[in-house]
């Protein structure tokens, strides 16, 4: 102790000794009952537990990290020592919080976990706020690319062209019909013979229609030939007849008239009409109109030169250079593709996160569904209206009208609507994938699509505006179309110079406001259904709801957080007996009666001891069973299987490949639902209750299943928040995690650059990171390197004490050192369970012999059948054979004697005998206990 700072200070102390050392600050009470260790530079003072003098903190607050560091040390020389703390982990185990559901710590952890992930996926990011930059860039080339449209001044008189001629200088035939009987003879109204010329049809005179008054342009007409009237029988008569005649005649334009009522009253000199005048262009209406006043005035004056002449003129505008603007709906499509790109994000966000079964892996560590999808729509719709504001911010600088002209509030909220809506869409889709691959393929073609088709549909609904209401909403379900729908309406609102679509506008307007309500909607409907769906579509991973679920008292209960009484549903389960209800592997009734029959001993005992009313066992698993649908029909994965786990007991499950360890793991973890039995985990059962399991679990899956852009310390921060960890406890438990699987210099790495041994190692920390009271550890080091996998044998074994651990593995070594308990399963069933000492004695294992000789020609084998007439040769590499030598027949001291005496003549070099393993047992209870079931 001299040799180290020249401390006098005794390397192990008891608490009332460390107390002697003078902490300057505080008591020594403060310190955590579990604190066992301090470091003091290279030195390592060992404290004694001493309970019996220490408060224990309430568990339910969690500690800060300071209250775990100890305080300064001062040693009797007067100098100040600062002491590291290693924080043991009886120390976090006990001041952890308890994992019961927060609301607020799910909703924060998994808020973190998007802006991690998101940071790190940076390209994606850039790639997605550029792409409306991008957008704008090219309608901004476009524009620039096209010459502007030249428009001179036209203050001043200009002598044009007529805009329009009615009727085309050819003869015309024009068809009247006479609606009703209100058509009073005016002088013959229709009368077009030429003695009477009494009708006014006869005053449709057209020689002198001309005028032009220089600062107008007329709506008078050119003409050359009369009219040629005809009356027809009824109104479908003359619209095919004008139909057939427009197509006949390539006629520009066609009047046709409809006369419902022509009178006059002479006594007051009224005259009334009711006439419709039909043409196939609306503008040469105006020119119909002036005809038509002209014949009744030239028909009432009797004066047949009357005329009155209407007169157009164009609004007056300095003459000016009209810019190529992208706002026209046959163009604006670009405004739909700006904000819709990120709907592949949306979806493949969430596929990913199914698809690799992180979701799962989330939910088994308590959370709560509901939270999940909030954070994930807060996050995308973040993300969304980043998106949006570059967009804005850009084609503000670029002066695009339809931002400059519209008022701000009316397109930004449309943006905002549109955004909901999308993401709701987005995740409401995102329930029919399960690759990544194929949902982004899919939304890049459901963008392309509805883009182009909404384009024209748009177009086809602004042309006919009589579209009905039905037609209108139906089409406009489809979030992406009632959208585009909308632009097109604001970019109609100022071609030209005219302002804007204001609020005032959409106010009145016929559509704008259906459209706004219709998103809206939308956003409800889609996020509805998506919740929905997601909770009772079934998936190749989770376990899936009723389809009436939301009718049931547990779902109110798991929404709100409510805790179910334990004990009472424990109550529940402890009455049934599954094994009668499950399904055996041949689904016959005799087989079933058989295996009970047969069922050995240990596995009896097992069972019974699982359902026992007063077992106090973490886990119990009653009968249960899981059955996939195969190529060749069913395959009972686990097939009744009943055993325990108590608190401090580590129970391995062994068996060959295909035998149901991982099954068994993945139904106690609710990742399959079981098609028989139940577990109870923690007082829950995993039927009813997985929820509440989840709250107590630490899983490490036999697949590795992070993010692939997170780094370690990310993951683990993640999933301590999850367990309610925060603040500075959690940045020491979390450095202490990674420590303990030693990736404490690659904790900042992204998890993709890590080795296969190194995320096994981080998938190991994940699962114990807040200290679950059950873990369920699946062959945790698989390719981990030999110095490692001893390590993470000792994290296991550290923790052991105080939950309860599955584990699976196919490292009899592992097994040995970690487990207590063994269960041997094969085929799904239990074939036998014990300690590993009593099983191999149980099943007699006997010994290895193994031989090595330096000649070919040595006549070993049979030297060795002679001494040992029951060895039998297992295997044989070059000149080393082995052989198994049951326990009987061997006498250690004669075999000894025996192969010493004759190692020069049988040019033996080398020999050992040695214990066999578990892995005989394994081989034999499968063989065993296989062939007297099928007895
Ligand atoms: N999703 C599935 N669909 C169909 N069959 C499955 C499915 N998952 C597992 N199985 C089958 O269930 C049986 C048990 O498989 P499981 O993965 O549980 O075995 P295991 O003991 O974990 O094997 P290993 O040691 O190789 O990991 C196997 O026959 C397997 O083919």
């Amino acid at each position: 102790m001299d040799n180290n700072n020249n401390l006098n200070v005794p390397q192990e102390l008891s608490l009332s000794e460390l107390e002697e050392l003078k902490f300057k600050s505080g008591d020594l009470k403060e310190f955590d009952k579990g604190l066992s260790t301090l470091e003091l530079d290279e030195l390592v003072f060992n404290i004694k537990n001493d309970s019996s003098n220490l408060k224990i903190p309430n568990t339910n607050e969690p500690l800060s990290s300071e209250s775990l560091s100890p305080p300064p040390l001062i040693i009797d020389d007067g100098r100040k020592i600062s002491i590291e703390s290693t924080v043991s982990e009886n120390t976090i185990f006990e001041s952890q919080p308890t994992h019961s559901y927060n609301f607020f710590n799910q909703f924060k952890a998994l808020f973190l976990k998007s802006i991690a992930y998101q940071k790190r996926q940076y390209k994606t990011n850039i790639f997605q706020a550029l792409v409306p930059v991008l957008m704008i860039s090219i309608m901004s080339f476009v524009q620039l690319a096209t010459p502007p449209t030249s428009y001179s001044d036209n203050v001043e008189p200009v002598v044009l062209p007529l805009p329009f001629v009615f009727p085309p200088t050819i003869n015309t035939t024009v068809p009247y019909i006479l609606l009703s009987d209100q058509v009073y003879d005016i002088g013959d109204c229709c009368s077009l013979t030429q003695d009477s010329k009494k009708g006014f049809l006869n005053y449709f005179s057209t020689s002198n229609q001309v005028s032009f008054i220089p600062d107008y342009y007329s709506i008078g007409m050119i003409q050359t030939q009369d009219f040629e009237f005809v009356e027809y029988p009824d109104k479908e008569y003359m619209d095919s007849t004008s139909y057939s005649q427009r197509d006949k005649r390539e006629e520009e334009f066609l009047m046709a008239l409809l006369i419902n009522q022509v009178s006059l009253d002479p006594t007051t000199s009224s005259f009334k009409t009711n006439m419709v005048a039909l043409s196939n262009n609306t503008l040469s209406s105006g020119s119909i109109i002036n005809l038509l006043n002209n014949a009744f005035l030239r028909y009432y004056t009797s004066n047949p030169n009357y005329t009155i002449t209407t007169n157009i003129k164009e609004f007056p505008y300095k003459a000016h250079n009209e810019p190529k603007d992208m706002i026209q709906p046959q163009e604006n499509f670009w405004y739909l593709f700006m904000m819709s790109f990120c709907m592949v994000v949306f979806v493949s966000n969430v596929v990913y996160e199914k698809e690799n079964r992180l979701r799962e892996i989330m939910k088994m560590s308590g959370l709560r569904m509901h939270i999940y999808w909030l954070v994930n729509y807060i996050f995308n719709f973040s993300l969304y209206m980043i998106i949006v504001l570059v967009a804005i911010a850009y084609a503000y600088i670029l002066k695009f009208r339809f931002y400059t002209q519209t008022p701000f509030s009316v397109f930004f909220v449309l943006f905002v609507l549109f955004g909901m809506t999308q993401i709701a869409f987005s995740f409401f889709i995102s329930v029919f994938f399960s690759s990544v691959y194929t949902s982004t393929v899919v939304s890049f073609i459901y963008i392309i699509f509805t883009a182009l088709s909404s384009n024209l549909l748009n177009n086809a609904f602004i042309e006919n505006p009589d579209t009905s209401l039905a037609t209108f909403v139906l089409t406009g379900l489809i979030p992406h179309v009632a959208y585009h729908r909308a632009i097109s309406y604001i970019s109609l609102e100022y071609v030209g110079n005219s302002p804007g679509l204001t609020w005032e506008k959409i106010f009145q307007h016929e559509e704008m406001p259906t459209l706004y309500g219709l998103l809206f909607g939308e956003f409800l409907i889609f996020a509805i259904l998506h919740l929905y769906l997601e909770a009772v579509v079934p998936s190749a991973y989770g376990v899936k709801e009723h389809p009436l679920f939301f009718l049931k008292k547990p779902f109110w209960f798991n929404l709100f957080g409510i805790k179910i009484l334990k004990q009472q549903e424990e109550k529940k389960l402890e009455t049934v007996d599954y094994s009668s209800s499950a399904p055996s592997p041949a689904n016959d009734e005799s087989t079933t009666i058989e295996m009970v029959e047969v069922m050995a001993p240990d596995t009896r005992e097992e069972k019974n001891s699982a359902y026992a009313s007063d077992s106090k066992a973490l886990i119990r698993l009653l009968s249960l069973c899981k059955t996939f649908d195969g190529h060749s029909g069913k395959i009972h994965a686990v097939d009744n299987l009943s055993f325990s786990v108590e608190k401090g007991q580590c129970v391995g499950l062994i068996g060959a490949n295909g035998s149901g360890k991982t099954t068994t793991l993945n139904v106690l973890c609710g990742l399959y639902s079981p098609s028989g039995g139940n577990a109870l985990i923690n007082g829950y059962d995993i039927v009813n209750n997985i929820h509440m399991v989840h709250s107590s679990l630490g899983v490490c899956n036999q697949e590795d299943v992070l993010w692939s852009e997170m780094s370690g310390r990310e993951h683990l921060q993640f999933f301590g928040r999850m367990k309610n960890l925060k603040g500075d406890l959690l940045s020491v438990i979390v450095d202490k995690a990674l420590a303990e699987v030693m990736l404490t210099d690659s904790q900042h790495k992204a998890v993709r650059e890590y080795s296969g041994g190194m995320k096994r190692r981080l998938s190991l920390a994940i699962s114990l990171i807040g200290s679950p009271s059950i873990i369920l550890l699946d062959e945790p080091t698989t390719g981990v390197d030999p110095f490692s996998r001893r390590i993470v044998w000792d994290v296991i074994n550290s923790y052991k004490n105080r939950c309860a651990i599955i584990l699976t593995t196919h490292n009899m070594e592992e097994a040995q050192i970690t487990c207590d308990k063994v269960c041997i399963i094969n085929k799904g069933s239990l074939k036998t369970v014990g300690r590993t000492q009593d099983l191999k004695a149980r099943y007699g294992a006997g010994y290895t012999l193994s031989i090595t000789t330096t000649n070919k020609e040595s006549q070993i084998h049979e030297f060795i059948t002679r001494l040992l007439p029951e060895a039998k040769l297992i295997h044989e590499i070059s000149l080393n054979k082995t052989y198994a030598v049951p326990r009987s027949s061997l006498r250690l001291s004669s075999i000894f004697k025996a192969i010493q005496e004759n190692k020069n003549l049988f040019s033996i070099s080398d020999w050992g005998i040695c214990q066999s393993g578990l892995e005989e047992v394994l081989l034999q209870a499968t063989k065993e206990r296989t062939s007297s079931k099928s007895l």
